[in-house]
């Protein structure tokens, strides 16, 4: 567990972590979204104490990080920077750390089995593929068997076989009852492996919900639909929470808060006749990107700007 309170931090002039206030909770995997530069990592990195609070409090498994007396038992991390030397193999790697951290010699044969490493165990850290060297920062994390994992954009380059491996891992260690907390830039990334989603843009808490309760608030699914009488079709549909637009005149109408089931059902039951039944799913991404829109600290340049004047806008 994870219980962030008025958790701030600011450098110098910059406050790159405003005021958060969640709590990560076992079981699950909880997704932490935000667009780059909204200070996932600078809370992260609180959260394990290589970074101070300018303000506020946060605890893993109930104490601060530095409490804990053998705190790589309470949280494994995998974070952006990675500090492995790379003239030592895998296996001294974690050789080394379980030695300095008082874990067992068969943990780091356990681990190196978890994390699919065994032939490569041997080799130089530092002739390591992106893939092995996310799948070693990985085995480090667990190799003190932690209540909580904490890994910071862990899917970042790797390759599908390796995204859907990190997918299995995050789902297996909550359903052993860990807390799993992930960071991403990415909603469809995070979307399927994450059952709770904490979303944050400059510093500050813009969410903190599911994935079906984020895609409701965005307006839910929308289903269009064409008929041959759409003034009677509007009539039909009416009710509490079903919203309808389409422009005068028009056969079409757009539907929110029915499903194209109920549109058709009840359409038939009135004798009104459809040309067009199609759902518009709401895009993860769009959901995040509406929800983001006002915090991301480096905006493109739109591409027509760019194709109207030749230069940027
Ligand atoms: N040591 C530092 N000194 C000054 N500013 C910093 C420092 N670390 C982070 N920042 C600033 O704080 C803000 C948050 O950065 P942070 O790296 O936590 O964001 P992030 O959400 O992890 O972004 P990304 O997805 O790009 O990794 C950014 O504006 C960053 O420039």
């Amino acid at each position: 567990m994870i219980d962030a309170k008025q958790l701030a931090k600011r450098y110098g002039e910059k406050t790159a972590v405003d005021g958060l206030d969640f709590v990560v909770k076992p079981g699950t995997v909880t997704g932490f979204l935000g667009p780059n530069g909204a200070g996932k990592s600078t809370t992260m990195r609180m959260i394990v104490g290589l970074d101070a609070p300018t303000s506020g409090t946060v605890t893993v498994n109930g104490r601060r990080y530095e409490q804990h007396r053998a705190p790589l038992q309470e949280v494994g991390t995998l974070l952006e920077a990675r500090s492995i030397h790379p003239g030592r193999s895998a296996y001294q790697h974690l050789r080394a750390l379980a030695l300095t951290h008082g874990i067992p010699r068969r943990r780091v044969d356990e681990v190196i089995g978890i994390t699919g490493l065994g032939s490569v165990a041997g080799k130089r850290a530092g002739a390591f593929s992106l893939g092995m060297g996310q799948r070693l920062g990985i085995a480090a994390a667990l190799l003190g068997d932690p209540r909580t994992v904490m890994l910071d954009e862990p899917v970042n380059g790797l390759d599908p076989e390796g995204v859907l491996w990190i997918r299995n891992l995050l789902t297996s260690l909550a359903a052993e009852g860990r807390t799993v907390f992930v960071s991403s830039h990415l909603m469809s990334e995070v979307a399927l492996v994450a059952d709770h989603l904490i979303v944050i843009g400059r510093g500050r808490m813009l969410a903190d919900t599911t994935v079906r309760e984020l895609v409701r608030e965005a307006g839910g699914n929308t289903v269009r639909v064409a008929a041959q009488d759409p003034a009677r079709l509007r009539e039909v549909l009416a009710g509490p929470g079903v919203e309808i637009t389409g422009q005068a005149g028009a056969e079409e109408l757009q539907v929110t808060g029915l499903s194209a089931r109920d549109i058709g059902l009840r359409a038939a039951e009135h004798g009104i006749a459809l040309f067009e039944l199609h759902t518009r799913q709401v895009s993860l991404e769009e959901a995040f990107m509406e929800l983001t829109r006002d915090s991301v600290e480096y905006q493109g340049t739109p591409a027509e700007a760019l194709a109207s004047t030749g230069r940027p806008a």
